[in-house]
C-alpha cells in the first residue's frame, strides 16, 4: 500500500497575514491551506492572491502540502484566483461551495487553461444542502479531484443549525459526504473546531472525526495541531495489533486457512486489509519524522 499521504492536520491560514504565512514554515501540520477566502477582507484580496501564489511557489514549506483555497465561483476575484494559483502550482487549489459534477469540470479546464501542473489537485469544499444530495457526483466528477473538504460553518449556517456538542444536526451531511469519499476512493477532511481556546471540546470532535472515518481535520490555530496529529495517527497498541492479525493470518493461511481468531475475535481477509491501512499510515506518518 505505496502513496499514502498522512493528512492528519490541515491548518487554514489568512493569505493576507505575513506573519501566519511565515510561521506554518515550522508548524507539525501535514497541510496548509493558504486562504484567499473567507479569512480575507475584500479590499485585501488582490495582495493575499500575490502573497499567497508566491509562498505557494517557493518552495519553503518542506514536505507540508501548500494548497491555495480561492474566492468562491460566483464572485468577482474567483477566476484571477484561478488564473493566479494555476501559474504558481500549489499541491491543490481549493474551491469553496462546489455544488454539482459541472462547477467541478469548469474548475478542471480553467486549470488546464491556466497552464497548472498536472501534480496540481482539485480540492473541492462540500459545505452547502445541495452539496450533500450531489456529493457523490461531485467526488467522482474528476480523477484531479482527490480530497473532499468539509465545510461546516457554512452547512451549519445554511441548515440554520445549532453548534452542539456531538454535532448532531450535521451528521446527516457528514455521512453523506463520507459514503461518497469512500465510494469514490477520495480522502475527506472534517470541517473545522471555532473555539481555539476549547483543547478538551476540540480533542473530541476530532475523535468523533476519526471514529466517522475522516482522513483528517481542518484547523484554524496553531494549538490544534498537536492533538489533531495524535487523534489522527493509529497509537503504538493499534500498530502492535495490526501486526499481529497480519502475522496469525499469514500464518492460518499456510496452513490452508481463511480465518482465525486473535484475542478471541475473528479475523477474515478484509481484518487483514484494514490492519495493512493502519500500518501504511503509521509508516508514512513515520516517514515524515
Ligand atoms: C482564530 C484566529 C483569529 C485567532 O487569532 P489570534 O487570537 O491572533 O491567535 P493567537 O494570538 O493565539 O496566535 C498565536 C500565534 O499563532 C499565529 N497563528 C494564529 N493562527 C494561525 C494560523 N491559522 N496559521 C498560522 N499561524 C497562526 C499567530 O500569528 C501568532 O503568532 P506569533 O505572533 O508568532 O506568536 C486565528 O488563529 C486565525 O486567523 N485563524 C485562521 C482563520 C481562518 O483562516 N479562517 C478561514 C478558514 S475556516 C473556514 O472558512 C471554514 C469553512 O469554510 C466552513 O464553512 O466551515
Ligand atoms: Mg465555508
Amino acid at each position: 500500500m505505496s502513496g499514502v499521504k498522512p493528512r492528519r492536520s490541515v491548518l487554514y491560514m489568512p493569505g493576507a497575514n505575513e506573519r501566519a504565512l511565515e510561521k506554518a514554515k515550522t508548524l507539525p501540520a501535514d497541510a496548509l491551506i493558504l486562504d484567499l477566502e473567507d479569512a480575507v477582507a475584500p479590499d485585501a484580496k488582490e495582495a493575499a492572491r500575490e502573497r499567497v501564489c508566491a509562498a505557494a511557489a517557493s518552495g519553503d514549506y518542506g514536505s507540508r502540502e501548500v494548497t491555495i483555497r480561492v474566492n468562491g465561483l460566483d464572485t468577482e476575484w474567483h477566476d484571477a484566483d484561478l488564473r493566479a494559483a494555476a501559474q504558481a502550482g500549489p499541491a491543490a487549489v481549493v474551491v469553496p461551495k462546489v455544488n454539482s459534477a459541472a462547477e467541478v469540470h469548469n474548475i478542471e479546464r480553467a486549470l488546464e487553461l491556466g497552464g497548472a501542473p498536472d501534480a496540481t489537485k482539485i480540492w473541492a469544499m462540500v459545505e452547502t444542502p445541495v452539496a450533500m444530495l450531489h456529493a457523490e457526483e461531485i467526488a467522482a466528477a474528476s480523477e484531479r479531484l482527490t480530497v473532499l473538504v468539509m465545510g461546516t460553518n457554512d452547512l451549519a449556517k445554511e441548515l440554520h443549525a445549532e453548534f452542539v456538542p456531538g454535532r448532531a444536526p450535521l451528521l446527516g451531511g457528514l455521512s453523506l459526504c463520507l459514503l461518497a469519499a469512500r465510494a469514490t476512493g477520495k480522502v475527506i477532511l472534517d470541517g473545522v473546531y471555532n473555539d481555539v481556546k476549547d483543547l478538551a471540546g476540540f480533542e473530541a470532535e476530532c475523535l468523533q472525526g476519526r471514529q466517522f472515518g475522516f482522513d483528517g481535520k481542518t484547523l484554524i490555530h496553531p494549538g490544534q495541531i498537536e492533538p489533531c496529529n495524535r487523534v489522527f495517527a493509529p497509537s503504538e497498541d493499534e500498530v502492535a495489533q495490526a501486526r499481529k492479525i497480519i502475522a496469525a493470518f499469514e500464518e492460518a493461511k499456510a496452513e490452508g486457512r481463511g480465518v482465525v481468531t486473535v484475542d478471541g475475535r475473528m479475523i477474515e481477509n478484509l481484518h487483514v486489509e484494514n490492519a495493512q491501512r493502519i500500518l501504511a499510515l503509521a509508516e508514512a506518518i513515520a516517514g515524515k519524522n
